[in-house]
């Protein structure tokens, strides 16, 4: 019998209720004996309400609201007992110390979700969904987990794997029971079919670049002459009240970047630190540690001075950063666009008319930016974005699988010859979903999530 676990499910901290939840053969049990309501929850219908108190001997702990709901159509497919107390500190801390004094354990992080993998009511992807939906910080990355959590990407992956399977049994009726009259598919029919196979994970693959960039943020730098108003442009971005700042560890180095949220795209712009000390003096534009950052960006927003002539530190700026995704960001418009500026501009693309000081022109930067990276609505034709680079690597191995197969095909050989890299490419795609992942993935994938989901 699995142990009876139990965990404050809500936030710590000041709020008007929190939860208390619990889930395990001996849930309602447990309850029961600290609650005092009109009704013993052992008698309760599932997925019902009760008001009450929960004490403690004779004395009062809190009043509550309890919730019953029985196994199997629970989170956890377990029987799973609710209170919903108030909030505050105490309450739901007197509250779980009581229920562990009456038989159940503390759960572990992500114990609940856990529970609900292991027993068959989510996978492995839908999992990670959840803990993507609770930490998301931008309503972009928020939705495309939403998306995830209902198991539409599971459908996507096992669709593929299916196909993958059929052709591998396809390769059992060849070797095994060649005389029972079983039709095997034609070579032809057996590479087409793998062909197919191999365009879906190629484009469900590809469409991880655009997941990292809802996860991360794109790449950007802010470049300009001094004067211009970069520190200025920062601070009106990340302290504008939809705009969200936080420091992100970049996945491949230590970079510093600061994420921000402009509606439909976040930027990274990273070391912002560095362009403020940095770009003080024109001659610093052309120094190393600028050019590196530039020509790892995947977007400049190249600021240019409305009010001052084009000069030689803007050219110079601009060859640096030839070739790059840009941004002419026209600040300091409010008054008009002095001629030569203007003339600059004229054969540009991506000019956007700005003012950090009146705050004109974030909702048509907003707007270009998504453009620009194709950025548009998420939930067109219900698409599936790779949000999550554990997902991205299992495709990118089932992907390299299947090319290895289709060579083989292409140079002749026999298509039992492919038997080893279609067997490895189901077991790639079955990691995303979590049928073919070790104990050790599935724990540090639970445990990075917070105790009481
Ligand atoms: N109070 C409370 N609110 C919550 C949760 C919770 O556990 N408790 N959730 C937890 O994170 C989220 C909702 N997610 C849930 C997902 C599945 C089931 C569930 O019981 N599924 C059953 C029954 C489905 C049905 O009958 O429609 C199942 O799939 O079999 C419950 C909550 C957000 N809000
Ligand atoms: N009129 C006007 N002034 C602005 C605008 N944006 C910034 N400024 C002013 O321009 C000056 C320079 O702004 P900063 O943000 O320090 O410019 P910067 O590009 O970071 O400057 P450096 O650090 O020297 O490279 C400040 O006095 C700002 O108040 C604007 O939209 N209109």
């Amino acid at each position: 019998m699995q142990k009876t676990i139990a965990a404050i499910s809500t936030a710590q901290g000041p709020g008007g209720i929190a939860i208390v939840r619990m889930s395990g053969d001996n849930a309602i049990e447990i309850a029961d004996k600290i609650f005092n309501g009109r009704i013993k929850l052992s008698d309760a219908k599932t997925h019902t309400v009760h008001h009450g108190f929960i004490c403690d001997g004779t004395q009062k702990t809190d009043e509550v609201l309890v919730t019953v709901m029985r196994a199997p159509n629970t989170y956890t497919k377990e029987d799973v007992v609710e209170i919903n107390c108030h909030g505050g500190s105490v309450s739901a801390r007197k509250i779980l110390s009581l229920l562990i004094k009456n038989g159940a354990s503390y759960a572990d992080r992500g114990e609940f979700t856990k529970r609900a993998f292991l027993n068959g009511r989510i996978d492995l992807c839908e999992a990670e969904a959840v803990i993507d939906v609770i930490n998301s910080k931008t309503g972009r990355l928020h939705t495309a987990a939403v998306n995830q959590l209902g198991g539409s990407l599971s459908e996507k992956i096992n669709e593929i794997r299916d196909g993958l399977l059929s052709l591998s049994a396809n390769l059992d009726v060849i070797s095994d029971f060649p005389e029972e009259g079983l039709e095997p598919l034609s070579d032809e029919e057996y590479y087409n079919l793998l062909v197919r196979l191999r365009d879906k994970t190629k484009k469900l693959y590809d469409t991880a670049d655009k997941g990292r960039i809802i996860r991360n943020g794109i790449k950007t730098v802010i470049v300009g002459k001094p004067n211009v108003g970069k520190s200025s442009l920062l601070n009106l971005l990340s302290g504008s009240e939809r705009a969200i700042v936080t420091d992100v560890e970049g996945t491949t180095r230590d970079i510093i970047e600061e994420q921000i949220d402009l509606g439909s795209v976040t930027l990274a712009v990273s070391d912002t630190a560095g362009i403020r000390t940095t770009d003080d003096k024109v001659e610093k534009i052309g120094v190393e540690m600028s050019k590196k950052r530039a020509s790892e960006a995947e977007l400049v927003i190249f600021m240019l001075d409305a009010m001052r002539e084009i000069d030689e530190n803007d050219t110079e700026i601009f060859e640096l950063i030839n070739g790059k995704k840009t941004v002419f960001l026209v600040n300091k418009s409010e008054n008009g666009i002095n001629d030569s500026v203007k003339n600059f501009c004229a054969d540009k693309e991506n000019v956007i008319e700005f003012s950090v000081k009146n705050e004109t022109g974030v909702d048509a930067l907003n707007e270009k930016i998504a453009q620009m990276f194709d950025m548009g609505e998420i939930s067109d034709g219900g698409g599936e974005t790779i949000i999550n680079e554990r997902h991205k690597e299992a495709l990118a191995g089932a992907l390299e699988s299947i090319n290895s197969a289709l060579k083989t095909l292409e140079d002749g050989m026999p298509s039992d010859m492919t038997f080893v890299d279609i067997e490895n490419a189901v077991s790639k795609l079955g990691a995303v979903t979590g049928m073919s992942v070790g104990e050790e993935i599935v724990d540090r994938i639970f445990h990075s999530f917070c105790v009481g989901k």
